[in-house]
């Protein structure tokens, strides 16, 4: 009989919960008992579900409160010294100020830097290591909940991120990270003997890392690594996810592990090397539920495929969901307004359990009534969505096949659109701008919220919306901003905004999914051909630049991130979709020009994220995400100046196609690398305007002029000072009032200071 497990669930809770209640305390509306409750009731819900939907084995350590890998740092003591010496505070009070930093008498202990976790929208905490790093075994969550689920009574497998995908994702500057390996292991051998004297068989041990291109030295680390843990008494099934293994699964049959699980989704031809190579004395855990996305499966496609294996493997074959459930929204049955068809082609969290336990039911010949249900669910949902007439649009198709090359370009060079621009624009040395979002306080969340629930009119909201940005134009003209922004008041998420407004795309009202530590996303559902519908932005934009007479910079989202940050069909290659969005951008940016919209910033923070993780994926990837992004560009004309803007970004190794994009202005976020990032810029001699970012927008500390300023004579020296503009790093969204003006303010001084100072310097 195949054992039915589950990599991991939403720790967030179905209604957020836990984002609910962390920031309460956080305010100090409830004290850490609270919180702690909260946690565990969640935890005791979540084992509930999984146990209910009949899932043999669950994920004991998937639950974190901020971030796992922070956990994890902060279980092996891998703290930076900046944050030692907090004295008794508690071990809650220690992760939440190395999540969000904090000031005390002895200064600002700046945060851990947050990036992607791989392809996903998640963000983790960067752990950093320092000469002579120790991880000594200290207090562990992950034995606290064994030990709340033993007392439980319930099948727990341990789940642990893996010393290599560990020390790959921390930061040890300037240094060789495997010269911690020997370090780290001996940490990971106590946690896992702990975890042996619980009575737990199994750890699940994540080494997603397996799905890159790992280079000799760290494939000999593996190798070595799981020969020294492998000698553990607990049995460890290897977990890798997101991609096919980059090490022979041969090589790794001869290491002491009792299992593998392999993402069979992303990656199904893996299963032939499996079956012929995979010992059949070991687990053998194949992903066939997608984790990552929200489409219901084709359960007999996959039932053909493993019943010869299930004959063969018996109890050693495992089946869960590719990865862990932590990047889909939990529960599809509160979704309310969803249009029927579409709904049941659809499978979140809980429900993508009920449909792995049918299919290993039917494996095994025990096909239950509900069973049943998702079976004949999965059948009908292969026709109709075959049949559908809601997901090809012959108008989109006849459109993208009628493109021709000029259509990705703009009339003239960016040298000859810069010379007609500076005309028209008649901006400063160093002009200043902003990314484009400012605060979205609690009264614009809870206005919108009453408009969403029909407490207030349209009008109403309307009404708001205007004076919101009448108020954030107003501000920033007392500033003294050279180009504004309208400050996206009426955008819940810079994503999920425009979906209402594009055919094939539909939104959740509860689809919420972990971004970052409380902050969660709804990722729209790109379900079929898209274009838009209507325009989407042109009255506020047109409205903000009504009420000023500098430039206010038209706002869209660029294709490559719509398409990074939204759940998506599958029956199209994805760039193709990009395609189709961009053509949907193109109307917009054309409609925003001829209303008089000069400037137009095109954001695409998501471009570097989309990046295959197997390198040699990356340059047929990044020419279709260029090319989407000149196809809504190129529609301006030579005196519409066309922005764009990423963050969480290192540009060295796609600078080329940065470059490739050709939008008149960048803006990127720069600061907390001190300008680093920028001599990837300096070395490709990137030929456009670039605003590299002066402050972090992630903290509430108000920079100094003297920090600004210096980020701003370090970015001259390597950006010539006609092509510099000054921003901070992103938009303002998750900041307050208060801290926003204030640090706008310093920037914009300084940058007065140094155009007076520099401008006998440009002829
Ligand atoms: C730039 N980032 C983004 C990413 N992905 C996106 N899809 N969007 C992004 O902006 N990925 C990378 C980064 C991640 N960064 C962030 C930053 C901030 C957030 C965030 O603030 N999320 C909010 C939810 C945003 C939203 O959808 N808001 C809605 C609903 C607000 C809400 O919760 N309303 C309450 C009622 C409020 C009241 O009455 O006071 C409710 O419904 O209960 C809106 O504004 O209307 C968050 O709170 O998590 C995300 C990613
Ligand atoms: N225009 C967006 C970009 C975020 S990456 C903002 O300012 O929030
Ligand atoms: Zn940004």
């Amino acid at each position: 009989m195949a054992t039915l497990h589950n990599l991991g669930y939403p720790r967030i809770g179905e209604d957020r919960e836990l984002k609910r209640a962390i920031e309460k305390f956080w305010q100090g509306k409830i004290d850490e008992d609270e919180l702690k409750n909260i946690g565990q009731q969640l935890r005791r819900q979540n084992y509930q579900t999984q146990q209910s939907a009949g899932i043999d084995l669950l994920p004991v350590g998937d639950f974190a409160w901020y971030d796992h890998i922070l956990q994890l740092a902060l279980t092996f003591g891998a703290v930076p010294s900046r944050h030692r010496g907090s004295g008794n505070s508690s071990e809650l009070t220690k992760l939440f100020s190395l999540a969000r930093g904090h000031s005390d008498e002895q200064g600002n202990h700046a945060a851990l830097e947050m990036t992607k976790w791989f392809d996903t929208n998640y963000h983790y905490l960067v752990p950093e290591f320092e000469a002579e790093q120790q991880f000594e075994l200290g207090h562990s969550p992950l034995l606290e909940q064994i030990d709340e689920a033993n007392a439980q009574s319930l099948p727990v497998k341990a789940v642990l991120t893996g010393p290599l995908t560990f020390l790959y994702l921390g930061r040890f500057e300037g240094q060789q990270k495997l010269s911690l390996l020997p370090a780290l292991l001996k940490g990971y051998q106590q946690l896992l003997a702990k975890i042996a004297d619980k009575g737990i068989d199994w750890v699940q041990i994540d080494e997603p890392i397996l799905a890159l291109e790992l280079d000799p030295v760290w494939q000999q680390a593996f190798a070595d690594t799981y020969q020294q843990l492998g000698q553990n008494p607990v049995q460890l099934l290897l977990t890798s996810y997101f991609g096919s293994l980059s090490i022979p699964l041969s090589d790794i049959a001869q290491w002491p592990v009792s299992g593998i699980h392999l993402d069979l989704v992303r990656a199904p031809w893996q299963l032939e090397g499996a079956v012929n190579e995979w010992p059949t004395d070991k687990v053998l855990s194949l992903g066939v539920i997608d984790g990552r996305n929200i489409w219901r499966s084709d359960l007999d496609y996959w039932f053909d495929i493993l019943q010869p294996v299930n004959q063969v493997r018996g109890d050693r074959l495992w089946l869960a969901p590719s990865c862990s459930l932590l990047h889909v929204p939990v529960n599809l049955e509160r979704e309310g307004k969803l249009d029927a068809e579409l709904k049941n082609w659809l499978s979140f969290a809980k429900q993508k359990l009920s449909e792995l336990v049918a299919l290993g039911h039917q494996l095994d010949n025990e096909v239950s009534e509900k069973d049943r249900h998702y079976l004949s669910l999965s059948r009908q949902v292969v026709v109709s969505r075959n049949q559908s007439l809601r997901i090809n649009n012959p108008a989109v198709r006849a459109r993208v096949d009628g493109l021709t090359e000029d259509d990705f370009h703009r009339s003239s060079e960016y040298a000859e659109r810069a010379k007609i621009q500076r005309q028209s624009l008649k901006l400063p040395l160093l002009p200043t701008t902003t990314i484009g979002s400012f605060p979205q306080t609690s009264d614009i969340r809870a206005t919108r919220s009453a408009f969403v629930k029909g407490d207030i009119t349209q009008t109403e909201y309307d009404v708001f919306i205007a004076e919101q940005i009448d108020e954030v134009i107003q501000r920033q003209e007392q500033l003294g901003l050279d180009v504004l922004v309208h400050g996206e008041p009426e955008r819940n998420d810079m994503v999920e905004y425009f979906a209402p407004y594009l055919r094939g795309v539909e939104q959740t009202q509860y689809g919420w999914v972990q971004s970052y530590g409380t902050r969660c996303v709804k990722p729209p559902i790109i379900y079929g051909d898209v274009c838009r519908a209507e325009p989407m932005t042109i009255h506020w934009s047109t409205y903000a630049q009504s009420r000023s007479n500098k430039p206010v910079k038209g706002m869209l989202t660029g294709p490559q991130t719509i398409l990074g940050w939204s759940f998506v069909r599958s029956d199209i290659p994805r760039a193709d979709v990009a395609e189709q969005i961009a053509l949907a951008l193109r109307d917009e940016v054309d409609d925003l020009q001829k209303a008089g919209i000069s400037i137009i910033q095109i954001d695409e923070p998501a471009l570097r994220e989309g990046l295959p993780l197997k390198q040699s994926q990356w340059p047929e990837y990044l020419n279709r995400a260029v090319r989407a992004f000149r196809l809504c560009a190129s529609v301006a004309d030579d005196a519409t100046q066309i922005h764009t803007h990423m963050c969480y970004s290192q540009f060295n190794d796609i600078i080329a196609s940065i470059a490739q994009m050709d939008a008149d202005v960048i803006t990127i976020e720069t600061s907390r690398s001190a300008m680093k990032l920028l001599d990837a810029f300096q070395d490709f001699n990137y030929p456009n305007e670039i605003g590299p970012g002066v402050y972090d927008i992630h903290s509430p500390v108000v920079p100094s002029s003297q920090w600004i300023e210096k980020l701003l004579v370090l970015a001259s020296e390597k950006i010539p000072l006609e092509r510099l503009w000054v921003n901070p790093d992103c938009g303002l969204k998750t900041r307050d009032w208060p801290e926003t003006l204030a640090a706008l303010q310093v920037m914009v001084d300084v940058a007065r200071k140094l155009r007076d100072k520099f401008k006998n310097t440009i002829n």
